[in-house]
């Protein structure tokens, strides 16, 4: 760890990527020069449809990608002038498996830190087993784990050296419910105890509980970084639910054609979706009343990430989210 403490844990600064084209296939621009600050101490979520480049991202801090062009740097160390110090203070837990399935979670860590040079007095390799839930599997073969048991490792691996940051790469993806909350409470705790997360996820629900900022990024370019509760602010609609006495079963004609709204039957109910400022809740009201039936129950519905994220994506977005 780095005494000085920066005020960004991860910083990209025009950072491109194109990945050269084949007989078949021309270049690839995976990331278009993009500018992301990741603030340090924060929950940082990175969002995108597949293929918007966001492992590309992360592979160019890990070390495993060739930037094109740009600047990258790790808490607050430039990753081209002092690549060896600005991988230590990260831990990068891959999307894929990659283990040796002869060794033990025990010699795993070991060999892991011994690879970062952590001195043996140093090591925290029992804590870690514990915190991650592997202690009883301390001296198993790590090819006898559970899929879950080993991407419990794989964060386990990364956390050897004691990085200031902590990437996870989708590392919920085919992880049980049970074992994805484990994984979260242990990262939550991780992040209280000053780490930096950095988290690219499909899971947009994921995204919205845990993470305090985030990013999207769309076809190699950042379309928006800012805090989760802004981003969230964005959609200035709201829908509101309205609950008849008397079931609807089609849209009453007091609520065709009004200008800024999108209306729809919802088991019986009535949901209408309103831009601020251009409808008002009473007017709507009004309305349900002129059509002689009475509300039984209202409610609104504020926008989530997934609305934020279509609206932002829109087009491009090939069955993401
Ligand atoms: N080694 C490579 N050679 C050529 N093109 C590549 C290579 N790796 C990635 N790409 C392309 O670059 C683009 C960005 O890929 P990347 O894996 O960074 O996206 P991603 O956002 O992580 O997607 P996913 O969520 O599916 O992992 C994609 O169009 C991908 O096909």
């Amino acid at each position: 760890m780095i005494d000085t403490a920066p005020d960004y844990a991860l910083e990209a600064y025009g950072l491109q990527k194109t990945y050269a084209g084949t007989k078949s296939s021309p270049p690839k621009h995976a990331l278009k020069g993009v500018d992301l600050k990741i603030p340090r101490g924060s929950i940082f979520g990175l969002l995108g449809p597949n293929g918007a480049g966001k492992s590309t991202f992360i592979n160019i801090f890990a070390g495993l990608v060739n930037k094109s062009g740009g600047t990258g740097k790790i808490w607050g160390i430039d990753i081209d002038r002092q690549p060896r110090q600005a991988r230590a203070a990260i831990g990068i837990v891959p999307q894929e498996i990659n283990m040796d399935v002869f060794f033990t979670p025990y010699e795993t860590l070991e060999l892991m830190a011994g690879f970062y040079g952590v001195p043996k007095s140093e090591r925290r390799t029992e804590e870690i087993l514990e915190a991650v839930g592997l202690s009883d599997k301390r001296d198993a073969y790590v090819r006898m784990l559970s899929g879950g048991m080993k991407r419990r490792l794989l964060v386990a691996k990364a956390l050897v050296h004691n990085p200031p940051v902590l990437v996870l790469d989708e590392p919920t993806a085919g992880v049980d419910i049970e074992l994805r909350r484990q994984l979260w409470e242990y990262v939550v705790e991780l992040n209280q105890a000053g780490t930096t997360i950095v988290l690219t996820t499909h899971y947009l629900e994921e995204a919205q509980e845990l993470c305090d900022e985030i990013a999207i990024v769309n076809e190699g370019e950042v379309v928006a970084c800012e805090p989760k509760e802004q981003l969230l602010k964005r959609l200035d609609r709201k829908t509101l639910v309205i609950e008849a006495v008397e079931p609807l079963t089609e849209i009453p004609e007091q609520f065709r054609d009004i200008a800024g709204t999108q209306v729809s039957i919802r088991g019986g109910a009535l949901a209408i979706t309103y831009k601020f400022g251009e409808v008002s809740v009473a007017e709507l009201i009004e309305r349900f009343r002129a059509t002689g039936n009475r509300i039984n129950d209202l409610r609104t519905e504020e926008p989530d990430l997934e609305d934020v994220f279509l609206s932002l994506t829109y087009g491009t977005a090939k069955g993401a989210a």
